[in-house]
This record gives C-alpha cells, structure tokens and sequence, in this order.
C-alpha cells in the first residue's frame, strides 16, 4: 500500500461548476476536508437557497450546506483563485461549460470530470470533449471521477467508494487526496478510457433493467441484464482500448449494480415508468434530472458500428426509445435470439488483442 494519509491536510480554494445532486453532494464532501468550495448555479433563486438558507432543496432535500460552500451565479466569480474545477453538469453541456470557462481563466487548471455520458455523432467522451475545448496552455490535467455513489447517499455520509483516473496519474492522486475521508473512499485506475466508458453505458443497461422492473418482471430478468449488460459493456469498451479489469472494478461492476438496483436512479426511474408505459418525451419532463442513458443510447449505437461490436441490449433499448418498439416485444426479440457461448464474443476479442501485441 502506497499512501496512508486519508483526509487532505492541505486546503484549498476550489470551484464546483454544477449544482444539481452530484455537484452539490460533492461539494459537500469537499466541504467536509475543509476545503473552500464556490459552487456555480445558473438561477439567483437558487444561489440565494443555499447562501441564505444553507440548502438545495430541489436536489438534495433535507441536506443542510456548511458555511465553506458559497453559491454564485458568476461564472468569473466562482472561478477566483481557483486552479482545480469539478465538472458537473450534464454530458450534453459540457461543451458550452468549458467554452466558457476557457473564456474567463488564464492559468493552467486540473478539471474533474464526474458526467457519465458520450457524445452523439462526434462519439468523443468528456475528456475528449475538454481536451477540445479547452487550450493547451490552460489545461494542467482532466481526472474522471466515477464509481457507484448516489448523490443522496453520499449528502447523508454513508460510506461509497469511486476511482478517479487521468493521462496524468499525479494529479488524479492529488484529486484522490482532496476527496477521500472516511465516508468517502477513493481509488485510482489508470485506464481512463475504461473509466469513462464504464460509467456511461452502464446508464443504458440501468434504463433496461427499470423497463424490466416496469414490466413486471423479477431478480432472474434484472440479474440476467447485469451481468449480460456487463459483457457488452466489457466487449465494446475492451474494442476500444479499455484495459478489460476495469470493468470488474467499480467504474464497471460497481457502478452497473447501483444503478440498476437503487431506487435513486434516475436511469432506472425513467425505465421503470418507460415499462409501465409511459412515453420517452412524459418521462424526461416529469424527471426534472438528467437522464443520461438516452443520449447515450444512440452514441453506443453508433459505436456499436463503428467497433463492430455485438450490443443487443443496448440495441432492443435503441429500439425503445426511438423505434416505437413496444418494450415487452424487445424483451421477447433479445430472448429468442440464435443459441451462443456465453464468453465467445470476449475471448474472441481478447485473443485478437494478443495477437496485435
Ligand atoms: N446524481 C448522482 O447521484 C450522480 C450523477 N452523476 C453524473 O453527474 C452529472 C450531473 O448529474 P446530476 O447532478 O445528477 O444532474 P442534475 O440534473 O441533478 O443537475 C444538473 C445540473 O446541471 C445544470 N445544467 C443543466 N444544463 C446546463 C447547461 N446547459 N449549462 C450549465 N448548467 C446546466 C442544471 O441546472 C443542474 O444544476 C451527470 O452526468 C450524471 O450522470 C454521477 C454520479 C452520481
Ligand atoms: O451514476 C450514478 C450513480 O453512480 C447515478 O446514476 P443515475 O444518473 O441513474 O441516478
């Protein structure tokens, strides 16, 4: 074992760029290392909440916020003497978030990404996406933070675990030194690519296992779509370039089994009410969160091309979402599909790997 220092003894001043669950049940752990956190919003109503009232009620309810977290609406405000920024806004503002932040700052900053997503079309993940958007000379490091953690859960400091992973290893430990306390636990990985592709298709299997739910359907189905779900996520990531552990770690396994079991999903939430029947477009408005599995659906489609890959899940919930299949009708379409081995498509993906080396 490496390091045995748990809780940051250096302090700082650091910018959470998001206030929605994650960006604020985040904060809040920052908060809890003695860190001084300036937390971005775009409304004044909110901002006020949380630096009058000391809470967030439309995200975290009945969580109260310490005095070292300040709410601003100013981007340029929030970003004061700041050189580490966490990322947490949904996947489709990343873009347009860090545009503007590029706009505002002049030193080299480390950002951390905490979104679980995959841009349609481009297929670039976040970090690519920063990596884009911001220049060179303000880019000290981008570090993923990922794993298993509802935000509900990590506000009331019940014990979770996440890994964080960079190209700059050093920064992602000092990012792991910032966030870990005794509640919060927090590992490394260096498989980046991994990390991230973990995190976001594990949203599309949580979507399936709630339409499995909303069906009607039992734990023989939901853990069928686990573990299923886990070889198309390990297939495709393992194309990609993902160091196949990763994904029975907790970016893969771990995050895949809370999100399709946690009544705090959002992902499961929209699915189960996709398999009572409701519509895609009378879900996603009374969810009032991000539900990022939808978009990522279609970008794990493309994907699934691109890489050749064999997606089924994913594809019957593609066909959910924006084919008008009935869900039921996918579920009996994926369970009458021709015989197979059960590991074939990952060890034929492996050996090719050895192959190539
Ligand atoms: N909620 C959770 O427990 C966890 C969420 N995540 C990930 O964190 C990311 C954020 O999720 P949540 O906080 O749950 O979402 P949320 O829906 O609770 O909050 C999103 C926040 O981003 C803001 N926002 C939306 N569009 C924006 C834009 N165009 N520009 C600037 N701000 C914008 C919203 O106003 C809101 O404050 C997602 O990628 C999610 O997958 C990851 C781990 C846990
Ligand atoms: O990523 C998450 C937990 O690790 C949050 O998942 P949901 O967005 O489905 O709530």
């Amino acid at each position: 074992m490496k390091r045995v220092k748990n809780v940051a003894e250096h302090k700082e001043k650091i910018a959470v760029i998001g206030a929605g669950s994650w960006g604020t049940a985040l904060a809040l752990v920052l908060a809890d290392n003695g860190h001084q956190v300036n937390l971005w919003m775009r409304t004044e109503e909110q901002k006020n909440e949380i630096n009058e009232r000391r809470t967030n009620h439309k995200y975290l309810p009945g969580i109260s916020l310490p005095e070292n977290i300040s709410a601003f609406t100013s981007l340029k405000e929030a970003l004061e003497g700041t050189d580490t920024e966490i990322i947490a806004v949904p996947t489709k503002a990343i873009r347009e978030t860090m545009k503007k932040i590029s706009g505002i700052i002049n030193n080299p900053t480390t950002f951390v990404h905490v979104s679980k997503g995959i841009e349609p079309d481009s297929l670039k993940r976040i970090s690519e996406m920063i990596e884009e958007e911001v220049p060179a000379e303000l880019l000290k490091a981008v570090v993923v933070l990922s794993g298993p953690s509802h935000a509900e859960e990590v506000s009331l400091r019940h014990p979770t675990t996440v890994t964080v992973s960079s190209k700059n290893m050093e920064e992602a430990e000092k990012v792991q030194d910032l966030f870990m306390n005794q509640h919060f636990r927090v590992y490394t990985n260096p498989d980046l690519l991994g990390v991230e592709i973990g995190g976001a298709l594990k949203n599309i299997i949580a979507l399936a296992a709630g339409i499995s739910d909303g069906l009607g359907y039992g734990d023989n189905a939901k853990a069928a779509l686990i573990t299923r779900g886990l070889a198309e996520i390990s297939r495709l990531g393992t194309k990609m370039g993902a160091n196949p552990l990763t994904f029975s770690g907790l970016a893969g396994i771990g995050d895949l089994i809370v999100t399709c079991t946690s009544v705090h999903s959002r992902n499961w939430k929209a699915g189960n009410m996709l398999g009572k029947g409701h519509n895609l477009d009378e879900v996603l408005e009374s969810m009032g969160m991000v539900v990022e599995g939808v978009r990522t659906a279609k970008a794990a489609h493309q994907l699934a091309k691109k890489y050749d890959t064999n997606l089924p899940i994913t594809e019957a919930l593609y066909n959910v979402l924006f084919n008008s299949v009935e869900a039921k009708a996918a579920v009996d379409q994926l369970m009458q599909r021709l015989k197979k081995n059960e590991m074939e498509d990952l060890v034929d993906i492996l050996s090719e790997q050895m192959e190539q080396k």
